[in-house]
C-alpha cells in the first residue's frame, strides 16, 4: 500500500482540531510533531493514540502529518482541508504559520497511483466522464463522453463538488450560451458545457498546472476545441460578457468574485457556484442577495451544495 502525506504546519493549540479535520477528509492515520511536547504522538485512525519518541527539530508550532491511501486523489481534498483549517481562528484557535505541504512518501509513483481506481463514471443521463487511458461504450444515444486526464489538477468529475456542478450545468444550459468557468482545474466543467451545447466557453485558473491540464484535456475532446483557457485571478480585468458563469471554488473565494460576476453576466444570466459546505451556505446566499442575485436551484450531495442564482427574476 502506498501513502500520500499531507503536512500542515500549525500552532500547538490547533493540533487536535487540525488532526480531526484531516481524519474527516479520509486520512487513515495522523502523526503530530509538536515543539511543546517532549513526547509526540500519532493516531491510527481507530482512535488509538500511540506515543512515539520523536525528536522534533521544531522550536515553535507543530506539524500535523496525515497519511492518505492511494485511493484518494489528494488535489481534490486539499481545498476542503484549507477551508476548514482557515476557519479555526473563528473558534478562537491560532493556526500559526498555517502552511500545507504534500510530500511523496513510500513510493515514487504515488501521484498517479489513484489512476488505478479512476474508471468511467456516468454522471447523469447525458454526461459520462472516462479516463483517457480507458475504453468506454455508450449505452444511450444522447450520452456525451468527456475524456479526461486530470494530471495533478482538481477535477476528475468524481468529487461531489464537481458532480453537483455538472448537474447544475445540465439543468441550466439550453444551447448557444457563452459560458465563463472560473477555477477550471482539469477543464472538466468547460468541456461539459461544450458537450451540453454552449456556443463559447472561456476558462480561467490561477494555477499554471491547471491551465496546462485544462488545455491538454480540451485537446482530448474535439467538440471542446475552441475553449479558451487563460491564467487569471478569478474575474479580475475580464471584460467578456456571459450568459452563464460557473465557479466550483471555496465559498470565501466565491464571495470575493461576486461584484465581477454581476458586472459580466447578461441581464437574465445565471451564476452557478459549488464547493460550498453546509456551514457556509447561508453566508453565500446572503452575500448573493446583497449583490442582487436571486436564488434559483439547490443541488446537494452529502455536506456539499451547488447553488444557481439568477441576475434578474425572469
Ligand atoms: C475545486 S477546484 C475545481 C476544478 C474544476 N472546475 C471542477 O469543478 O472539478 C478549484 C479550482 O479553482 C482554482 N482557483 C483557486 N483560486 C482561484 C482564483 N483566485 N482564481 C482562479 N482560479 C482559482 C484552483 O486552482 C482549482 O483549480
Amino acid at each position: 500500500m502506498k501513502w500520500n502525506e499531507v503536512k500542515v504546519e500549525t500552532a500547538s493549540e490547533a493540533v487536535e482540531a487540525v488532526a480531526n479535520i484531516l481524519m474527516e477528509e479520509g486520512a487513515s492515520g495522523v502523526e503530530i510533531e509538536d515543539s511543546k511536547d517532549v513526547e509526540n504522538y500519532s493516531t491510527d485512525g481507530f482512535g488509538e493514540i500511540i506515543e512515539t519518541e520523536m525528536i522534533t527539530s521544531l522550536t515553535e508550532g507543530a506539524y500535523v502529518k496525515a497519511y492518505f491511501p492511494e485511493t484518494i486523489f489528494v488535489p481534490e481534498i486539499l481545498p476542503t482541508i484549507r477551508e476548514k483549517v482557515n476557519k479555526l481562528p473563528d473558534y478562537g484557535l491560532s493556526v500559526g504559520k498555517n502552511e500545507l505541504k504534500v510530500t511523496e512518501v513510500a513510493e515514487k509513483d504515488w501521484a498517479t497511483a489513484w489512476k488505478k481506481y479512476y474508471h468511467p463514471v456516468r454522471i447523469s443521463r447525458y454526461l459520462t466522464i472516462k479516463p483517457s487511458w480507458e475504453e468506454y461504450q455508450t449505452t444511450d444515444p444522447k450520452e456525451e463522453v468527456i475524456t479526461l486526464d486530470p494530471g495533478m489538477a482538481f477535477g476528475t468529475g468524481t468529487h461531489p463538488t464537481t458532480r453537483l456542478t455538472l448537474h447544475a450545468l445540465e439543468a441550466t444550459l439550453r444551447g448557444n450560451e457563452t459560458v465563463i468557468d472560473v477555477g477550471t482545474g482539469s477543464g472538466v466543467l468547460s468541456i461539459a458545457a461544450k458537450y451540453l451545447g454552449a456556443k463559447e466557453v472561456v476558462a480561467y485558473d490561477l494555477d499554471d498546472v491547471a491551465v496546462k491540464a485544462a488545455k491538454e484535456n480540451i485537446a482530448l475532446n474535439p467538440p471542446a476545441k475552441n475553449i479558451q483557457v487563460k491564467a487569471n485571478n478569478l474575474l479580475t480585468n475580464v471584460e467578456k460578457k456571459a450568459d452563464v458563469i460557473v465557479a466550483n471554488i471555496l465559498a470565501d473565494i466565491i464571495v470575493e468574485m461576486l461584484p465581477d460576476a454581476w458586472r459580466l453576466l447578461e441581464p437574465t444570466g445565471t451564476l452557478i457556484v459549488s464547493g460550498i459546505i453546509e456551514a457556509k451556505k447561508q453566508e453565500v446566499i446572503e452575500a448573493m442577495q446583497v449583490q442582487g442575485f436571486i436564488i434559483d436551484q439547490t443541488f446537494q450531495q452529502k455536506d456539499w451544495y451547488a447553488l444557481t442564482f439568477k441576475k434578474m427574476e425572469e
